[in-house]
């Protein structure tokens, strides 16, 4: 059984991987929070200055993480110091934290993705193939979270766009203002936050009289949990270095 430590066990996200995992051939031993908590969907919570010799102490396999950028580098440090593979679902990292990250993929095998739903890989690549092909269309794209979200854009709106200029050199221009019209090459990106809204992206494509829409709605938490924990158990063992969720969706 895949020993599992959740980053983040307090939050939105730590609850859903606890409760997915419940179903699962996984055993999450131990979590992670700055909180003041003994226990968490009852699992023993440490705090991340301390995950070095908890996931010693615990006998980790892996870590799931969703957290914070500070408290997922905290903990992706101490994985490169115990061999521990690592799962990062957090979102809103600076370019160091990337770069930190890459350096713990030296030591470890480290999965990082932005959103762990099996719809959301298919969208990527439709939209790749949409963009090349209505080459001179309008684009607009859109996202919707819940009101606790704290970064904006989305890690997913970012990936979407890093597709988008794959195919086209847009310039993103982030929840327009004032009185101009549009430049047929910027993109608008728009980040809505309300309720619970699980997590919401649409790409808008118009020319020649037509809209497309391509667009994707997450209706539950427990869809990137289960993403996240398929990510953990393809990836222990494997060498140390970087790897992408598309990977596990094609082994599946
Ligand atoms: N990749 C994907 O598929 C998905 C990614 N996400 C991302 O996951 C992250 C968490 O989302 P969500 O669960 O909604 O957020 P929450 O705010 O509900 O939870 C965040 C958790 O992180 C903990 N935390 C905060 N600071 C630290 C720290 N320094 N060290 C360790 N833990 C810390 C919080 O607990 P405490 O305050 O007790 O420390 C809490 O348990 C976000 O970045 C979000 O964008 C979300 C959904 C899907
Ligand atoms: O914070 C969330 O909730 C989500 N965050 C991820 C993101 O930033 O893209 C993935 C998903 O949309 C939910």
């Amino acid at each position: 059984m895949t020993r599992v430590a959740v980053n983040g066990v307090t939050g939105r996200m730590g609850g859903a991987v606890v409760e997915t995992a419940a179903d699962r051939d996984v055993e999450v031993v131990v979590g992670f929070a700055t909180s003041d908590v003994e226990r968490a969907h009852g699992v023993p919570v440490v705090h991340p200055e301390g995950a070095t010799e908890a996931l010693r102490e615990y006998d980790v396999d892996v870590v799931v993480d969703f957290a914070a950028p500070e408290g997922a580098l905290t903990v992706a440090d101490a994985c490169a110091e115990t061999g521990v593979a690592m799962v990062v679902g957090t979102t809103g990292f600076d370019d160091d934290g990337l770069d930190r990250l890459d350096a713990v993929s030296a030591e470890v095998p480290l999965l990082k993705a932005s959103n762990f739903s099996q719809g959301i890989q298919v969208l990527q690549r439709l939209v790749g193939e949409a963009v090349r092909a209505l080459d001179d269309y309008d684009l607009e794209l859109l996202e919707s979270h819940h009101n606790g979200k704290v970064d904006a854009p989305s890690g997913t709106a970012n990936s979407l766009l890093a597709t988008i200029q794959e195919e086209r050199d847009v310039e993103p221009v982030y929840g327009r203002e004032g009185h101009a019209p549009r430049d047929e090459d910027e993109i608008g990106v728009f980040a809505r936050r309300a309720g619970d809204i699980r997590g919401e992206h649409e790409l808008v494509l118009a020319g020649n009289d037509e809209v497309v829409t391509l667009a994707h709605r997450a209706e539950d938490r427990g869809v990137f949990a289960a993403g996240a924990l398929d990510a953990a158990t393809w990836l222990v063992g494997r060498d140390p270095g970087r790897y992408e969720f598309g990977s596990v969706v094609d082994a599946s």
